[in-house]
């Protein structure tokens, strides 16, 4: 494990300056979206945002000392923040979760261009710079990914229904765009917090004809997408039900983005009152939303190219987590996947997007 790092305020060196300016002016030549600085320690954080201007900056740390005096509840200058807690993790998993959070609080946009500041030689030095694609960085979905939902529900149901939710939000059905909501795992405690709607489709089939893993049963499902309500899927991937209505209890510590509705709302408080995932399929522009305990883990938008599950090496404990190449990962226009944890405290800019409550959302959605 690597040690602590120290959190002593770090001067504003020339070099520190230098490097300000350099990654100033990549951001203007490139017409980059945000600069990204990953903290080890806080700093003059007025000199920090003189030395960007009005350039829009995102401070990154892996614990509250490195941010001390950084939000714009401390009296400093007011970043967007994003607390990441990986010390002991490599720079560039840490880049890459700090760029994954940031747009999962909706302070980058998934294909934004990103220059980064961070220290890779030198601990606590500032070293290095980089020109970040998102679109480009982000569209490897690992495995690790995924294990960062801690979940009893095996992986391999989770993979298998996203998959099928992201196929759902790029295919719609006969040309037009469908959502859909799929509840997995808990599945006797969501039926309890369920309803039919009215017909359901699955009703009276026996389990071995009802698992995702048949591709005539992920067929159904896309048919039965059209339908309102979710779909209950147990932790083995059996589709218990369809065509369900969700009556989870209203939580009142659940914020979500202003714009998302009902079914999503549903999707948070799902997950809240049980041990649930929710992946959700918004009919407007396909993507897709993993909720667990009542927040967004996991985004992935409906991007153009070849959404791949990555083999991950694990740096730490040399595990080596095999993801099969999925038959999506082969398919040509599939869409790239972005992912999200949703752990920082969120920033300015996700406040600005004004998020609701549910009340809002139910009187959005008309109930
Ligand atoms: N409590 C619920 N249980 C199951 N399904 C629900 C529930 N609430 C809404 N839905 C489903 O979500 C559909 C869309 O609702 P709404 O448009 O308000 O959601 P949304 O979150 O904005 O999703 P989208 O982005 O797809 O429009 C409804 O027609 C219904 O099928």
């Amino acid at each position: 494990m690597a040690p602590p790092r120290a959190t002593a305020p770090r001067r504003f060196t020339p070099q520190l300056e230098g490097f300000c300016a350099a990654a100033s002016g990549l951001a203007d030549q490139h017409s980059a979206d945000a600069i990204l600085f990953l903290a080890e320690r806080p700093i003059d954080w007025a000199k920090l945002q003189e030395a960007f201007g009005s350039r829009t900056l995102l401070v990154a740390a892996d614990s509250e000392d490195q941010l001390a005096g950084a939000h714009d509840d401390d009296n400093g200058p007011g970043f967007d923040t994003i607390l990441l807690g990986m010390n002991d993790a490599p720079v560039f998993e840490r880049l890459t979760q700090a760029l994954l959070e940031a747009v999962a609080d909706e302070l980058l946009e998934p294909g934004s261009k990103v220059v980064t500041l961070y220290s890779s030689y030198d601990p606590g030095v500032i070293d290095s710079l980089s020109l970040i694609h998102l679109d480009e960085h982000l569209g490897r979905l690992t495995v690790r990914d995924l294990r960062r939902i801690e979940t009893k529900i095996p992986m391999e149901t989770i993979r298998a229904v996203i998959d099928l939710a992201v196929e759902i939000g790029r295919e719609g059905r006969e040309g037009k765009p469908i959502g859909t909501l799929m509840v997995v795992g808990d599945h006797k405690r969501t039926l309890e917090l369920s309803k039919p709607m009215g017909f359901d489709p699955v009703k009276g089939y026996p389990a071995s004809e009802r698992s995702i893993s048949d591709a005539k049963v992920r067929d159904g499902v896309k048919e039965i997408a059209q339908m309102d309500g979710a779909f209950i899927i147990s932790a083995n991937g059996t589709v218990v039900a369809a065509a369900q209505h969700i009556t989870a209890p209203a939580s009142t510590d659940i914020t979500l983005s202003k714009g998302l509705g009902a079914r999503h709302w549903t999707a948070a408080q799902i997950t809240k009152a049980t041990e649930a995932i929710a992946v959700a399929v918004s009919s407007s522009g396909g993507t897709v939303r993993v909720f667990q305990g009542g927040e967004v883990v996991l985004r992935i938008e409906p991007l153009e190219r070849a959404m791949t599950w990555r083999e991950f090496e694990s740096e730490h404990d040399g595990d080596k987590e095999k993801a099969a190449a999925t038959a999506d990962a082969k398919k040509p226009t599939e869409k790239k996947a972005s992912k999200v944890r949703s752990k920082t405290p969120r920033g300015k800019a996700a406040k600005a997007a004004a998020e609701t409550k549910p009340d809002d959302a139910a009187a959005d959605a008309g109930g």
